[in-house]
C-alpha cells in the first residue's frame, strides 16, 4: 500500500468581516470566526504504482487534501500514511520519497536556468552524482529538455517551464507524486506531451500518482480510477468506465448517410441532431447492438460510429449526484 487515508478532516477558521465601519470597529475588539469544513471525513487507499484522478468542482477540497498528503497542512482529524510516513512530521526520508507539483506555482528559481535549480535540488535531496546524471539524462531525453537547460527560467514558455518543473521534481526519483493541475494553461499539443510523459514515467518507475485536473483529457488518458470530491466529501471512488456506465446508461450512435431520409428516428433512439449527412442518436446501452444492426439493415449507411458519452458530461453529473462505487 502506498497511501492510506482514514477519516481525514480539515477545518479552517475564517475571520468573519461584516460590511460597514461600525462592524469593522467592533471586529477590532471582538473577532468573529466561522468554520469552513474543507475536508469532511474522507477515507481511501492507493496501491503502489496506481494513477488516481482526483476530481471535483472549484472549492471541493482537492488542494487541501493534497497539501495534507504532502505534509504542508496539519489535519484537523484522521490519519494519513504515505509509504508508511506520517506526512506532517516532515521527516527527511519522507521528503526524499515524494514530490508535489502545483501547476500554478513554480519551484524553479526564476532568474537562473533550470539546470541550476536541478543542481540545487541535487544538493537538497542529497542525490548521489551517478544517480543524478543517470536520472537527468533520462528526463532530458524523455522531456526534450536539452535546448532549455541553459536558458533563464523566466524566458521559458509555460509549457517549457512545466516540463522543467516535472524534471526538477523527479530528479530524486520519488515513489509518490502529487500532481495538482499539471497541465493548466498549456496548449493542447503540450498537454498531450506532458500526459504521455506522465504515463510513460509511471509505467517505467511504478510511481504512485495522485492527479487533479480540470481537463478531462488528462483524466481519461491517465486514470482508470477516479475519486470525486464535492463539499469536502468523497462522492465516488472507483473505475471511471463504471462511473460512466452508471451515470449515463446510453451511448451515442452516429450514422453517416449519403442522403438523410425524413423518417421518424424515435424508433431507433433519441435524436440528438442531424448535421451534414450525419444523424446522431442517443441509445440505451443494452439496445446499442440491436439498433446498430437495424440501422445498417434499414439504410445504406456510409459509416457508423458508436461512442461513449463525453467524459465532461459524466463528471458534471457525478458532481451533482450522490454516487457510490459498486
Ligand atoms: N487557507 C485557507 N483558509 C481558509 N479557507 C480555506 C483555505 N484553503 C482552502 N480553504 C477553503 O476550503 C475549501 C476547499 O478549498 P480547496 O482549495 O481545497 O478546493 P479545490 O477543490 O482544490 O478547488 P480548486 O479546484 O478551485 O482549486 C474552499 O471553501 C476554500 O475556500
Amino acid at each position: 500500500m502506498s497511501i492510506h487515508v482514514q477519516h481525514l478532516q480539515k477545518n479552517f477558521q475564517v475571520h468573519v468581516r461584516n460590511a460597514g465601519w461600525i462592524d469593522a470597529l467592533r471586529s477590532l475588539f471582538h473577532r468573529e470566526y466561522r468554520t469552513v469544513e474543507a475536508v469532511k471525513d474522507i477515507s481511501f487507499q492507493i496501491e503502489s504504482g496506481e494513477i488516481v484522478g482526483f476530481l471535483g468542482p472549484n472549492g471541493a477540497g482537492k488542494t487541501t487534501t493534497i497539501k495534507m498528503l504532502a505534509g504542508l497542512l496539519y489535519p484537523t482529524a484522521g490519519q494519513i500514511l504515505v509509504e508508511g510516513f506520517v506526512p506532517f512530521e516532515q521527516k527527511v526520508e519522507f521528503k526524499k520519497m515524494m514530490s508535489l507539483v502545483m501547476g500554478q506555482k513554480s519551484q524553479l528559481i526564476w532568474d537562473i536556468p533550470p539546470m541550476e535549480t536541478f543542481l540545487v535540488n541535487k544538493a537538497v535531496y542529497e542525490i548521489e552524482e551517478r544517480a543524478f546524471q543517470r536520472t537527468l539524462e533520462e528526463l532530458v531525453e524523455l522531456l526534450e529538455l536539452q535546448p532549455l537547460l541553459g536558458k533563464p527560467t523566466r524566458s521559458l514558455s509555460l509549457g517549457q517551464r512545466m516540463k522543467c518543473e516535472l524534471a526538477a521534481t523527479l530528479l530524486h526519483q520519488p515513489k509518490v507524486l502529487f500532481l495538482d493541475e499539471p497541465t493548466i494553461g498549456l496548449d493542447v499539443h503540450t498537454q498531450e506531451k506532458v500526459r504521455q510523459f506522465i504515463a510513460k514515467y509511471n509505467r517505467e518507475h511504478n510511481t504512485t500518482i495522485l492527479l487533479t485536473s480540470h481537463y478531462m483529457g488528462d483524466v481519461t488518458a491517465l486514470c482508470q480510477r477516479v475519486m470525486i470530491i464535492n463539499h469536502g466529501q468523497l462522492l465516488y471512488d472507483g473505475d471511471l468506465q463504471i462511473l460512466s456506465e452508471k451515470l449515463t446508461p446510453y451511448k451515442l450512435i452516429e450514422v453517416r448517410l449519403p442522403e438523410v431520409p425524413s423518417v421518424s428516428w424515435e424508433k431507433y433512439g433519441e435524436l440528438v441532431g442531424v448535421d451534414e449527412g450525419k444523424v446522431s442518436l442517443r441509445v440505451a446501452r443494452e439496445r446499442v447492438t440491436d439498433v446498430s444492426a437495424r440501422l445498417l439493415h434499414d439504410f445504406s449507411v456510409a459509416d457508423l460510429n458508436i461512442q461513449d458519452p463525453p467524459m465532461e458530461e459524466v463528471i458534471t453529473l457525478a458532481f451533482q449526484e450522490e454516487v457510490h462505487a459498486s
